[in-house]
C-alpha cells in the first residue's frame, strides 16, 4: 500500500523522575529496578494532561511537514490514558491546532496503541477516501498508577509521538501486518476500571482506577507470543528477518527485548532501546522511539521498519513497512 511517513515528532514532558528520586518516596533503589527493566528514568507531567502533550506533537508535525491545519482530514490518537472518554482526546487535539477539516477519534489498544493506530490510519489513506493523516501515540500513565504501589509505578511513564501520512505513488509504505488479540488473558493487565453500578444496581465492581499488572504471566506471553506474530507478518511479506533494517518494539523492559532479538536470531543492534530514560509509556513509546531514530539519522527512506507492539488486552500487533 503506497503511503508515506511525511513527518514525525515526540513531545517528553519535562520533570524528569530517576530511580533515586524514586527511593526516596517508597521502598525501592536503582539497584533494583534497572536490572529487571533496563529503566533509570522516566519523565511526568506537573500541569499537563494527555491532550497537551498529543497537542505539542502535533504542533511540530506541521511545522515539520509544512502542511497546514486544515489540509489534514483525520486525527487519530492511541491512548489509554485520555483526558477524559468524552471529549476525547483526538477532537480535543483537532479543536487546539484547528484543523477544520478533521475527524478525529482515539483508539485503546493499551501498548500495542501505536501499532493498531498505524494500522487504522493506513486503512484510511488506503481506502482512497482520505489523503492526508495525522496519528499520535500519547499516555499520562502517571496518573493511572499508584505511587504507593512499587511494583507496578517504577515501569511506567509520560511521553507522546506521532506521525503524519499520506498517500503516496512511490513504491513505499505498509508491507504486511499481523494484529492479534488474547482478550482470554486480559487480566494479566488491568488499569482505569469504572465501578458498574447504577440506580438499579448494588455495587457490582467498585471503582479502581490504578495499573495493576501480573508481571510474570506478561513476562512470558510476550516472549511466546510475539516471536510467532513477528513469523505471520515476515511471511505475509515474502521476507527473512535479516530483510528488516530495525525492529522498533515497544519499550516496556529491555529483558523482553533482549529475549526477543535471540529468538529472531537478530543483532541487539537492530532492537534500538530508550526505556532507560522513559520508562513503558504505552502507545507513546515506539513512536518516540521512531521520532528520536529519524532526529539522528539512524531511521531513513529506503530502510524495512518493523514496528511491534505487546501488551495489554492482551494484543500484539506487527506492522512492516518500506520507509
Ligand atoms: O523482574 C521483575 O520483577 C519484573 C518482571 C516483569 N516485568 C514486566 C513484565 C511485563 C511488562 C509489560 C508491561 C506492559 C504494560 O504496559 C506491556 C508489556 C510488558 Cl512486557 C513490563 N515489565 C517488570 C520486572
Amino acid at each position: 500500500e503506497n503511503l508515506k511517513i511525511a513527518a514525525t515528532a515526540r513531545y517528553i514532558p519535562e520533570r524528569v523522575v530517576s530511580n533515586n528520586e524514586l527511593s526516596t518516596i517508597m521502598d525501592t533503589s536503582d539497584e533494583w529496578i534497572y536490572p529487571r527493566t533496563g529503566i533509570h528514568n522516566r519523565h511526568v507531567v506537573t500541569d499537563e494532561n494527555t491532550s497537551d502533550l498529543a497537542t505539542h506533537v502535533a504542533q511540530q508535525l506541521l511545522e515539520k511537514s509544512g502542511w497546514s491545519a486544515d489540509e489534514l482530514d483525520f486525527i487519530i490518537i492511541s491512548t489509554m490514558s485520555p483526558d477524559s472518554l468524552s471529549p476525547h482526546t483526538a477532537a480535543i487535539v483537532q479543536g487546539n491546532i484547528k484543523a477544520s477539516k478533521a475527524f478525529a477519534f482515539d483508539l485503546n489498544a493499551a501498548c500495542s496503541g501505536f501499532v493498531y493506530g498505524l494500522s487504522a490510519a493506513s486503512a484510511l489513506l488506503s481506502s482512497g477516501r482520505y489523503r492526508k493523516g495525522m496519528f499520535i501515540g500519547a499516555e499520562v500513565l502517571s496518573k493511572l498508577v499508584d505511587w504507593k504501589d512499587r511494583t507496578v509505578s517504577v515501569l511506567f511513564g509520560d511521553g507522546a509521538g506521532g506521525v503524519l501520512l499520506e498517500q503516496t505513488d512511490e513504491s513505499v509504505g505498509l508491507i504486511a501486518e499481523e494484529l492479534q488479540s488474547y482478550g482470554e488473558m486480559g487480566n494479566a493487565i488491568l488499569t482505569g476500571r469504572f465501578a458498574n453500578r447504577n440506580a438499579f444496581s448494588g455495587e457490582i465492581l467498585p471503582l479502581d482506577p490504578y495499573f495493576h499488572q501480573d508481571g510474570r504471566s506478561v513476562y512470558g506471553f510476550a516472549t511466546r507470543e510475539v516471536p510467532k506474530i513477528m513469523n505471520k507478518a515476515l511471511d505475509k511479506a515474502g521476507l527473512a528477518a535479516d530483510d528488516v533494517d530495525l525492529y522498533l518494539a515497544h519499550q516496556a523492559n529491555e529483558r523482553i527485548i533482549r529475549s526477543m532479538a535471540k529468538n529472531f536470531g537478530q543483532d541487539l543492534a537492530k532492537f534500538p532501546t530508550n526505556m532507560a530514560e522513559y520508562g513503558n509509556t504505552s502507545a507513546g513509546s515506539t513512536a518516540i522511539l521512531l521520532d528520536e531514530l529519524v532526529e539522528s539519522g539512524q531511521v531513513h527512506p529506503g530502510m524495512k521498519i518493523a514496528f511491534v507492539g505487546f501488551g495489554g488486552g492482551l494484543a500484539i500487533g506487527v506492522q512492516i513497512w518500506q520507509l
